[in-house]
């Protein structure tokens, strides 16, 4: 396999979908590391492993009906495996091994088979002070935006994932691209007022459009600077309910299909009837009581 992904959206031919098998005990409070984690196990209302594997099913049946090849990582027993987006993530050619969350480094070891597979392609591991999450990075041909939190406090935020010792490692390593990076809101328990990562405010779709939530950047102009990107008529602003759902989230397998959540009215309705990209909806609202949602659960490695 040669690994290449260059955006978002081009047409997909290779993924890999995390999994729910043995999500091991409902964290307690102080176990979240997320607010959507945080409310969830606040209001005692975890989901349930059978009904997240039965969404994960419907995700995968839905990318196999497009002929992406799907890897899944190794089971660990009793490690929350859902969300693949983050561990690492391919640019251009290369493969780069995230450096996450203490909480969630064992879901690492589960990749080993899957690196097996592309071998002999550029595997890079970062500096230790170097930290990054692959849903903080999001490819857009010549531009890579980054996530981040670049302000005196990040320590304190379990929700900031990604520093700007990776912002300016990404400057470094490809001189030729337009590298962006976007401070987020970050709130550890208060799923409407902090962003996890950019792909839950800000996502492109189709081959120049993008779906957004304005407050979610900390700075507004860095709301504007994207507007400017992609155009006015080319954006899709989303609520502070809809960014709460997570519908920045969605997953594209070609510029003309993106999978959605089926309670996405309005976006769903948006993607079809106005800028006529087919949705194929899925059940998955039990996955995003974790988190994460669509995007989050995959890590894709060839584009065509
Ligand atoms: N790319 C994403 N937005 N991933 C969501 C990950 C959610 C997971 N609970 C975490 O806190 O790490």
């Amino acid at each position: 396999m040669k690994l290449k992904v260059i955006n978002e959206t081009s047409k997909l031919k290779s993924v890999v979908l995390g999994r729910a098998e043995s999500n091991g005990a409902i964290p307690t409070l102080e176990e979240t590391f997320d607010a959507k984690s945080y409310e969830t196990v606040m209001n005692n209302d975890f989901p349930d492993e059978v009904d997240l594997i039965s969404e994960m099913a419907e995700f995968e049946k839905v990318l196999k009906k497009y002929d992406v090849e799907v890897l899944r990582p190794e089971l660990i027993e009793n490690c929350n495996q859902v969300f693949s987006r983050d561990v690492g993530f391919v640019i251009e050619d290369e493969f780069f091994v995230s450096n996450i969350i203490p909480d969630r480094e064992p879901e690492l070891q589960a990749y080993d088979n899957i690196r097996e597979r592309f071998k002999g392609n550029k595997i890079t591991n970062l500096q230790e002070n170097i930290f990054v999450e692959g849903g903080d990075v999001i490819l857009y041909n010549d531009y890579i935006f980054i996530g981040t939190y670049n302000q005196p406090d990040f320590k304190n935020f379990k929700t900031g994932r990604t520093n700007i010792e990776f912002v300016e490692f990404i400057k470094e390593k490809f001189p030729n691209k337009k590298v962006l990076n976007f401070d987020l809101k970050k709130d550890d328990t208060n799923p409407y007022e902090g962003i996890l990562h950019l792909d839950c405010t800000f996502q492109p779709v189709g081959n120049d459009k993008a779906i957004i939530y304005r407050d979610g950047f900390l700075f507004e102009k860095d709301f504007q600077t994207i507007v400017n990107i992609f155009g006015e008529e080319n954006i899709f602003e989303v609520t502070k309910e809809e960014m709460y759902w997570m519908s920045p989230n969605v997953f594209s397998i070609s510029p003309e299909v993106v999978v959605s959540e089926k309670n996405f009215m309005r976006l769903n309705n948006h993607l079809e009837n106005v800028w006529g990209i087919k949705v194929e909806p899925i059940n998955y609202r039990n996955i995003s009581k974790m988190g994460g949602l669509l995007r989050c659960s995959t890590m894709p490695l060839v584009r065509e």
